[in-house]
This record gives C-alpha cells, structure tokens and sequence, in this order.
C-alpha cells in the first residue's frame, strides 16, 4: 500500500525551482536547529540544475550542511556525465560553497574499491539524511536502480547492509555508485523531483500498480513510511 504523495505542480520548471529551493532551504534551516547540522543527498542527471542554482543562494548556515550524491557514474569528475561535477559546478556556488562534500566516486581502478571507500564515507555521516531528492528516468529508474541491473535486488533490497552499492545496467551507459533504498528510505523528508507529461504519467501508472523490478522507483514508493514530496512542472514547450 502507497501512502499518497503530496504533489506540487508548477506551470514552468523556473516556479517549480524557486519554490522546491524555497521549501528544501526551510527544512535544512530546522534541522540545522533542531540538530546543528544537516544531511542533504540530492540526484544528479540533466533536471536538478535550477534547482541547485536557486537553492545555493539561499540563506542558511551552510557550513553545517554536507551534500551527498543520492548516486553517481563511475567517470572522472573532470567529465560531462559526472554527478558530482553538476553538484560541484551549481549546489556548491553562491553562499552554498560553504557546504561540505561528501562524493561517492573515488579515483580508483577498480569500482568495488570505490563502493568499499563510499560506503566507509557515508556510514561515518551523522545519519540519516535529513532531505533527500530523488529524480527520475524515463524508465522509472531513480538513483542508479536500473530495471536491467544485475545487482537491483540488492540495492532495492529494505534490508540492504550497505549503504553504497556499485552497480551496472546495459542500459547505464556506465557503471554506477549508489545509495541503497534504505539508507534513502530513513530520510527525514523524501522529495521527488521530475519534469515533463511523460514522466507525470509514468509516475501516476507506477502509483497504480508498483512494480518495483520494472519501474525501480516503485520501490521508494512502496516502502516508503511517509508520503513522498513530487515536485512536478512541465517541460518548455509542454
Ligand atoms: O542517471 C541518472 O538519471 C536520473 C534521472 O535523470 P534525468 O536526466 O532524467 O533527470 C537521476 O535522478 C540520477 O541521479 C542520474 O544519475
């Protein structure tokens, strides 16, 4: 059973991210006084970049927020297809490069050394996270939960042990590092964030019906303990 998501709908993305960073800043601003800090894991892909520029002129005390990938390719971050290179070059600007950084790519041979090397990270942060924003493909995969991964069920495993799988899709056009479900799950507030008609109807299909191995997202959604945040504006030109 779904909790029902609390749906924010915007005519433009512009809206969608002055409002998303508006409401994404008061919540870290209570956690912050609530625990002196904050945890803050946040999607990388090509939807979340106005809402990173708006949210990192925000007044907070950003030396005590630390921003993690929600996940990340196993590419340098010196390249175009690096999460953290999104985060670094329109989160971490503005009054928002007071901001710790906690990365889940490690400059490493081998993938399962830097899972190993991510996952030592994470589990030393004062978890849980505190916000959580998720995205979403157009193939229902959120954070690198691929329906074609080889190693989803682990990841989407509510038992999973670890908190940083490296998993591989043939979809993927690379390996990836990723958050497991539930170390998302445990946030404080999860927000899901997607743009255009298309994913709006995928996303009302998978609420219908969840099915988690074809549509991955389906396993936030159905594991979730509190009703998902959906962020939601449609596409220029939509
Ligand atoms: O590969 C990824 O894709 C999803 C969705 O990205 P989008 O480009 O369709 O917005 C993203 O949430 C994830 O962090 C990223 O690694």
């Amino acid at each position: 059973m779904i909790a029902d998501p609390r749906w924010h709908r915007f005519a433009t993305p512009e809206q969608l991210a002055d409002r998303f960073a508006g409401d994404m800043a008061d919540f870290l601003k209570i956690a912050i006084s609530q625990r002196g800090q904050a945890l803050l894991a946040v999607s990388g892909g090509t939807t979340p970049a106005a809402f990173f520029r708006a949210l990192s002129t925000h007044d907070l005390p950003w030396t005590d927020v630390t921003v993690v990938p929600v996940d990340e390719r196993f590419v340098p971050t010196t390249s175009e297809r690096s999460n953290e290179k999104l985060i670094r070059q329109n989160l971490l600007v503005n009054k928002a490069a007071a901001a710790r950084f906690t990365p889940l790519y490690h400059d490493v041979a081998d993938i399962s050394d830097a899972a190993k090397l991510a996952d030592r990270a994470v589990t030393d942060l004062p978890l849980p996270f505190d916000v959580v924003v998720l995205g979403m493909g157009g193939d229902g995969h959120t954070a690198s939960f691929f329906p074609d991964s080889p190693e989803l069920t682990g990841a989407i495993d509510p038992a999973a042990s670890h908190h940083v799988l490296a998993v591989t899709a043939p979809s993927a056009d690379e390996p990836r590092l990723t958050l497991t479900l539930p170390v998302l799950l445990s946030a404080g507030l999860i927000a899901l964030h997607i743009e255009g008609a298309e994913k709006h109807s995928l996303l009302e299909t998978v609420l219908a019906e969840p099915h988690p191995r074809e549509k991955p997202i389906g396993a936030v959604l159905l594991h979730a303990a509190k009703p998902l945040d959906i962020y939601w504006a449609p596409k220029k030109g939509e």
